[in-house]
């Protein structure tokens, strides 16, 4: 144990985790975009990088965190922060072993090599960021991987802010988090796991912490978000076991003698638990807590002591981080008082998470028409919350005014009109049991084949065809006044017409009419429904230089009017095959939007599902006999304590069973979910009681089919049979083996023929002779049943 905590400069009072990094215009993904495509060079995108570091740092100073006392967070990436630190440990798969220099850096190039891929070498994989939609690097870490510190952007930008008056406080992953997220990398042996490599990864980032302190760091901010969640293969007594190793060789060298920053150990995304004994033992100076969705650390341990915070800061993240909702002053200060009781050494107010998750500013939309003035007043973006943060550390006696706003705020929003709504309260309030269910699925089996009378292995697509230039210039033109609304819909109608000429052309089974009229899956909704803004500029990092802009979902939710069916009706006259409806499900409209935090999420979904519902009937009534319901999100949203797991899968599967069970039993539902971890929430999409899952396959080459018939999932299944990732045309051979291989553990009356997912990111050349292999192998495969 350490006694260092004692000599540690003080942790000020005022902080954030982090701040958005891509720019309030998205100048980072405009200046890595274009250098990517050769039209900078490297060091005109490092001057833009260095521009918008120095706006941050200069914004931030200008709201009033403090420029000498560490509050600044220094968390800029180019890419990802999981990849930033996986590199600083000179973290490498073996395919790509040649980016790496002979002194084991890897310089922005090479870093973007891994994180893109090259040729043949395929890029490092992507998953969600905790229960966010924020998407990260995963490492490959085998027994061999070699591992040391091999340098960190991080340490000059410690000096560049400096040069800029600005002592800040350099984030990096800290290292039990960076392991638990990590993969095994391929060909490590059964039982190995990254959490092996511990002792050799705490080495590494011991020599960082020395670079940063000799940089002039006088803090350092861990992120350790995955020590809030339970879902690892480590189990959370080997994860305690993990933190203690690891802080306990952090901590050994002296603070006060300049050996390394002291350290502030931040628990963001939900309850750090049981977590925080091994960490207070350890002597971390800081610990900051996520009050928004965790809660205040007991008094004593599991095992009965009394814990000690009487040498650590505790810092309370009582605002929001990953919403946009203005936060309630009054109710975070009397938290802050709870955390005060616990005796800490001090106690400072901070973020529940990085505010990356937000946009920059409410300020920005000043003048949107389809954010309405009264509900942007209830917001606070990145800017605002560092607002709140500073008014909560000066107090109620001393910021009057934000407390007071605050009260009105609140007050504002809980009684205006929209947000709570009788008729629609009504039509929740009443749902009997008989409005989650349809006839048994054998009933509705039958009905389907008498009137849909499809062949064998139906083939469909998952509903987009490619978005090009065409469409994309029409929107934009719609948007800047060039277009009406007349010429934007037979713009549209024109689309529609010749992606349905090509599908019957192609001689696929069952078709879509191309999604031309959607920009986005969520936000095409979220403008039609009652109950949601959009905003113009709020846009958010979700993968490297992707960014979405979230809706934000305010009021009670509800449909003026039908969306979809037109565009289905009008695709349905042109042809005499099906046309499938599509329609996106109420858990994927709730993940990717910004959600009202005034109501548990299952009654927002059931809103949201009855207007659905609403929508599915009158596509049924105009002729629409398959009406697929898009969940990708459905795993996504999945809590990050298994004790909360249940009550999730419960409201999760009720509202996408609330939307579709209103038809006949001849109408087919499908449901689509791009990842092929079915295992994971099999039971959720087993209760879905879908006719037909579509789900990604074509990547893992289908392995997951033998778990689906082992679990005896006897409704329709479409595995995908066509990666729409790449560019890559699978070859009519290489589907007509999945689908044969298929056939071993899915009848042929249940196997569907579809690509893995929408295909409006790819190329019509590409997607064209895909589709034509894909029908062709159906084809095949079909006539060799018989
Ligand atoms: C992310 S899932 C996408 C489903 C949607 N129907 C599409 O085809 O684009
Ligand atoms: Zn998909």
């Amino acid at each position: 144990m350490t006694s260092s905590a004692t000599h540690a400069p003080a942790h000020p009072t005022a902080s954030i985790l982090g701040y958005p990094r891509i720019g309030p215009r998205r100048e980072l993904k405009k200046a890595v975009e274009s250098h990517w495509a050769g039209r900078t060079t490297l060091g005109e995108l490092e001057t833009s990088a260095a521009a918008l570091r120095r706006r941050t740092l200069e914004r931030l100073r200008e709201l009033g965190l403090g420029a000498e006392d560490s509050a600044i967070p220094l968390d800029f990436s180019y890419y990802d922060q999981v990849h930033d630190a996986t590199l600083a440990l000179g973290i490498v798969p073996e395919r790509f072993a040649d980016v790496r220099a002979a002194d084991g850096s890897i310089d922005l190039t090479g870093s973007f090599t891994l994180a893109r891929g090259e040729g043949e070498r395929v890029p490092l994989e992507m998953t969600k960021w905790l229960d966010s939609n924020y998407h990260y690097l995963v490492p490959e870490i085998g027994p061999d991987t070699a591992i040391g510190y091999a340098g960190s952007r991080r340490v000059a930008e410690v000096r560049e802010a400096a040069a800029l008056g600005v002592v800040g406080r350099p984030v990096v992953v800290g290292p039990v988090s960076l392991l638990l997220l990590a993969k095994a990398a391929d060909g490590a042996p059964e039982g190995f796991s990254p959490l092996d490599r511990l002792d050799e990864v705490v080495e590494a980032y011991v020599a960082l912490l020395a670079d940063l302190r000799a940089a002039g760091a006088a803090w350092v901010q861990l992120d350790e978000p995955a020590l809030t969640s339970d879902t690892w293969a480590a189990s959370p007594a080997q994860v305690r076991g993990a933190v203690a190793r690891a802080y306990g060789v952090l901590t050994t060298a002296e603070v006060a003698t300049g050996g390394r920053p002291a350290i502030a150990v931040a628990a963001g995304y939900g309850a750090l638990g049981d977590a925080i004994d091994p960490l207070l033992a350890a002597g971390v100076e800081a610990i900051a807590l996520d009050l928004v969705k965790g809660e205040v650390p007991a008094a004593s341990a599991p095992d009965g002591a009394t814990r000690d915070f009487s040498r650590v800061a505790l810092l309370g993240g009582v605002v929001d981080g990953h919403n946009v909702w203005a936060t309630d002053l009054d109710r975070a200060a009397a938290r802050l008082e709870e955390l005060r009781a616990l005796g800490a050494a001090s106690t400072g107010v901070t973020t529940s998470t990085s505010l990356f998750h937000v946009p920059h500013t409410v300020a920005d939309e000043a003048g949107n028409p389809e954010l309405p003035a009264q509900v942007a007043s209830w917001l606070a973006f990145a800017d605002e919350k560092v607002g709140e943060v500073l008014a909560l550390a000066a107090g109620p006696e001393v910021a009057t005014a934000a407390f007071a706003r605050s009260r009105e705020v609140a007050a504002d929003r809980a009684a205006a009109p929209g947000v709570r709504r009788a008729e629609v309260r009504d039509r929740t309030g009443s749902l009997a049991p008989s409005s989650f269910s349809r006839e048994e699925y054998g009933v509705r089996r039958a009905a389907q084949e008498a009137v849909l009378d499809l062949p064998a292995l139906p083939t469909t697509t998952i509903g987009s065809f490619p978005q090009t230039g065409e469409l994309r210039r029409a929107r934009a033109a719609l948007r800047a006044g060039t277009l009406s609304d007349g010429e934007y819909t037979s713009a549209m109608r024109e689309e529609v017409a010749r992606v349905i000429a090509l599908q019957e052309e192609l001689g696929l089974d069952v078709l879509v009419h191309g999604e031309p009229e959607r920009n986005d899956m969520v936000q095409y909704f979220a403008e039609n429904l009652d109950g949601f803004a959009v905003t113009q500029h709020g846009w958010v990092q979700s993968y490297g230089s992707r960014c979405a802009r979230p809706s934000i979902l305010w009021g009670d939710v509800s449909r003026p009017a039908p969306i979809t069916v037109p565009w289905a009706t009008y695709a349905s006259s042109l042809t005499t095959a099906p046309v499938k409806g599509m329609l996106t499900g109420p858990v994927t409209i709730l993940a990717w939007s910004f959600v009202r935090d005034d109501q548990g999420l299952g009654e927002t979904a059931n809103q949201v599902a009855l207007a659905l519902r609403d929508e599915i009937a009158d596509l049924e009534a105009a002729g629409i006999g398959i009406i697929q319901v898009d969940e990708p999100a459905l795993r996504e949203l999945l809590p990050l304590r298994r004790a909360d797991h249940a009550a999730y899968l419960d409201w999760s599967v009720a509202s996408f069973r609330l939307a579709t069970s209103g038809v006949a039993a001849e109408t087919q539902i499908h449901t689509h979910l791009c990842y092929s971890e079915f295992e994971e929430v099999f039971d959720a999409i087993d209760g879905l009681d879908a006719d037909v899952t579509s789900i990604e396959a074509a990547r893992s080459r289908m392995e997951i089919l033998p778990a689906v018939a082992a679990a005896g999932f006897e409704r329709g299944i479409g595995p995908g049979v066509y990666d729409i990732h790449s560019p890559r045309v699978p070859s009519q051979t290489e589907v007509a083996e999945l689908l044969r291989g298929a056939l071993g553990s899915v009848g042929e009356r249940t196997l569907w023929v579809n690509p893995d997912c929408g295909l409006k990111t790819r190329g019509y050349e590409e997607t064209t002779t895909s589709l034509r292999h894909l029908v062709a192998a159906a084809r095949e495969v079909r006539a060799g049943l018989a």
